[in-house]
């Protein structure tokens, strides 16, 4: 759940290409400045541990404490930019931001490194293989202009793998310098794998992630791009179910959101509207019947309250569904069964046994809270996550994701970044302020 304390110096330490001896056009917008609280020298490290007692745990040196590598701009770089050529790829499902991050990349590649070749790969690892046919998109500062006024990903994307020697090969034949990998913790798997093979055959390739989860779910992020919007945009929907839920004798509203694993848009939605009486997270299975059961603290909620709203996260009580078919999609991913309409389906038979009068709503947003345009913050933290991106990418840096951690932004490599998943952590201060808002117990037990 946590991050773990074993992550050490070795496990953050990023690989390079090899020795930067191009000065960066960046220097005299950089120049000579030391760290502070708004700026850290790219020969600085931020702290992996952010308190004392964490620190003290490690009983090392001051200089030998685990730190990430800080992003930004290098005075040298290794990459001579007029000879550089790009590729962008978009992967996976679709998040909030997409659009701004292929944007943010074009503008900085040209406007500030003069990079004269970028070249977009359409829908996901396909765009690469041959045998789909896929054209390539020529990228520039004037077809990337307004893309961010629209949602979804104007490169597509996809699910299902490809052969990662096939896609180096298409790099090799375009000559392609640098690849960004905007996707989640398969599309990285994805990336890590291109970068092994590229390495493998002597190519200099840089392989750059930037994470995309719209389930917040890669670690080492304080929060993935678009995560914001999305959550805000699902806490519509319980705002809505409270409406329908107090507005009728018996009311209740039922609010599946997105969370295969981990459940945080569900908490954040519910925080960001404080009106939900239960959330229901993967983290924490449930039961049902029973006395602390989920089913008996609804009744008691809704004759004391006259209504209820239960926010459930897609992931959430899989337990407790054992009648639907097992399956995985195109990259392998499991399957999940439906929570939301068997949740309102025996909340309903418990009502009618029970004598109780409902009357249930169920409201499942899910593909309209993630293919949406990116709000303000999103539009910020999706440009600056490109900036740092290209930085990193044109020093050399390689199989590496850039993320936003303790709200520094850092270099993560892509092996710690899909070593674990980010989850909901039950004794986390985050799941403690969901226990406050709702006033639930901690478990239906
Ligand atoms: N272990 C892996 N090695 C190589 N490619 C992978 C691996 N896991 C997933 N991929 C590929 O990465 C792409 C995106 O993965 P997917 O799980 O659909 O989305 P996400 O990146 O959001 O997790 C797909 O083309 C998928 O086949
Ligand atoms: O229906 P699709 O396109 O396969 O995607 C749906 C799934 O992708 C997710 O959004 C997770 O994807 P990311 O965290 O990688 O963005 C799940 O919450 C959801 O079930
Ligand atoms: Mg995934």
């Amino acid at each position: 759940m946590g991050a773990p304390l074993l992550v050490d110096n070795a496990d953050l330490s990023v690989k390079t290409l090899g020795a930067c001896r191009i000065d960066s056009p960046l220097m005299p917008l950089l120049g000579e400045r030391p760290t502070t609280q708004h700026y850290i020298d790219e020969a600085d490290k931020v702290l992996y541990d952010d308190t004392t007692s964490m620190i003290a745990a490690r009983q090392v040196d001051l200089a030998e404490l685990p730190g990430f590598e800080p992003a930004g701009p290098r005075r040298k770089i290794y990459f001579d930019p007029s000879k550089t050529r790009v590729g962008i790829v978009t992967c996976g499902g679709l998040c909030p931001g997409l659009n701004n991050v292929i944007r943010g990349l074009v503008l900085e590649l040209t406007s500030h490194y003069r990079v004269r070749r970028i070249f977009g790969f359409r829908n996901g690892y396909q765009g690469f293989i041959a045998r789909y046919g896929h054209d390539v998109v020529d990228l520039t500062p004037e077809s990337v202009a307004n893309i961010d006024d629209d949602g979804g990903t104007i490169l597509g994307s996809s699910r299902g793998q490809q052969d990662p020697g096939e896609i180096v090969d298409c790099l090799s034949r375009m000559n392609i310098n640098i690849l960004f990998v905007i996707g989640g913790d398969g599309t990285l798997r994805g990336a890590k794998e291109i970068s092994r093979v590229a390495t493998e055959r002597g190519e200099k390739i840089a392989v750059v992630g930037i994470p995309k989860t719209i389930d917040n779910d890669i670690p080492y992020i304080d929060q993935s791009f678009g995560f914001q919007t999305a959550f805000g945009k699902a806490a519509e929907s319980i705002r809505v179910a409270h409406a329908e839920a107090t507005s009728a004798p018996g009311g209740m509203g039922v609010v599946r959101l997105m969370g295969r694993h981990s459940g945080f848009i569900a908490c954040y939605a519910t925080l960001a509207k404080s009106n939900a009486d239960v959330v229901l997270i993967p983290e924490l299975p449930f039961k049902l019947e029973g006395e602390g059961g989920l089913l008996n603290y609804l009744r008691h909620r809704v004759v004391e309250r006259g209504h209820a709203v239960v926010v459930v996260a897609e992931g959430a009580g899989q337990e407790l569904i054992t009648d639907q078919p097992e399956g995985s999609d195109a990259s392998g991913n499991r399957k999940l069964h439906d929570v939301g309409p068997v949740l309102s389906r025996r909340i309903t038979e418990h009502f009618a046994n029970e004598g109780v009068e409902l009357n249930l709503k169920y409201i499942d947003p899910s593909y309209a809270i993630r293919s949406v345009p990116a709000n303000p913050y999103d539009n910020v933290y999706t440009i600056r996550l490109a900036h740092a991106a290209v930085h990193a990418a044109m020093s050399g840096r390689t199989e590496m994701v850039v993320g936003r951690w303790r709200r520094r932004f850092i270099h993560i490599p892509i092996a710690l970044a899909v070593s674990q998943r980010n989850q909901v952590d039950p004794a986390g201060d985050l799941w403690m302020s969901v226990l406050e808002a709702t006033g639930q117990p901690p478990h239906f037990e």
